[in-house]
């Protein structure tokens, strides 16, 4: 059966609705940013641009980078931003657009996100690197698809217990980043943990500017819980349902990112835009050994 119009929703150029982006646009291997004015710090070391292309948040520009194709794609800001890139980057290579059915051989697209992160853990300092081995999610976005096999609810358990998490906001999904991709991401200048995807900056993280949170010492909680080794290293607002859409879907996820905050030391990045280079130039020196 064709999906409907009203679901895979094609634009009259035949381009996908939101990233407005036809399946010939896009790379096997994706960076994706948040904010769409890193696409271009990235793309300016690119060999040659093939395509660019801006709707809303989400700009894409493709091109080759030391003979490699790659796409940057900027998502915004948030989980539900992730619901709509991942699920049309999936359709641009895994939905044929003429007969609207699924594709007999499916795609498995490498995605990486190249982010901004504060840190709850003074070990992971302002200015480093952070790899997500997981994401924990506290959007609520996953919980519309069926996520029984890609959560880990041993830990999902312990950190509810140990948090004291209130249940009138979503339960917190634990999951796993592309092992395959973290091997080749690893190295002396990143450090690793379980990266907290918050369902927003200020309260969602326990920032107090006028308004106080509903549990004042969550933040506490969420640095001292550990589960089988396994620490809260950071909060950003997407990682976690990259890697939960990804694993869904079957494509390699990974979330690198620069550490601009700490929230233990209350130290903020001197000079964030230096950070970001820098981690912008690790991950493409890096991806050159993913095959094509
Ligand atoms: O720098 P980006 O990729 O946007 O990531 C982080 O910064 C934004 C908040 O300022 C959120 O999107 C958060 O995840
Ligand atoms: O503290 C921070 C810094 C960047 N992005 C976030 O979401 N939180």
């Amino acid at each position: 059966m064709p999906i409907k119009e009203s679901e895979l929703i094609l634009n009259p150029d035949g381009s996908i609705y939101h990233l407005n982006l036809k399946p010939e646009h896009i790379a096997n291997t994706i960076i994706l940013v948040g904010d769409q004015d890193r696409v271009s710090k990235i793309t300016k070391h690119f060999d040659t641009i093939e395509f660019s292309i801006q709707k809303r948040e989400f700009k894409t520009e493709t091109g080759f980078y030391k003979g490699k194709r790659i796409s940057i794609v900027s998502t915004g800001i948030g989980c539900d931003n992730i619901d709509i890139v991942l699920n049309e980057l999936d359709a641009l290579v895994n939905i044929d657009f003429k007969t609207r059915t699924l594709k007999t051989h499916l795609t498995t697209l490498n995605i990486i996100r190249v982010g901004t992160s504060g840190s709850l853990q003074k070990e992971i300092p302002v200015d480093s690197f952070a790899i997500s081995a997981y994401g924990l999610d506290f959007s609520g976005m996953l919980h519309f698809y069926d996520i029984e096999k890609i959560r880990h609810t041993s830990f999902e358990e312990a950190f509810v217990k140990f948090t004291k998490w209130n249940i009138n906001k979503s339960q917190p999904i634990l999951v796993s980043n592309s092992k395959t991709l973290e091997t080749l991401f690893s190295s002396e200048k990143t450090k690793s943990g379980v990266t907290a995807t918050a369902s927003g900056f200020y309260g969602p993280q326990g920032r107090v500017l006028r308004l106080k949170t509903e549990d004042p010492i969550l933040n506490d909680r969420l640095h001292d819980f550990s589960f089988e080794g396994l620490k809260i290293s950071n909060f950003e607002m997407e990682t976690a349902a990259i890697y939960g859409l990804s694993a869904l879907l079957g494509h390699n996820a990974l979330s690198l990112n620069a550490i601009i905050a700490n929230r233990a030391t209350g130290q903020f990045s001197k000079n964030p835009g230096a950070l970001i280079e820098r981690l912008i130039s690790y991950t493409l020196d890096r991806i050159l050994d993913l095959g094509n």
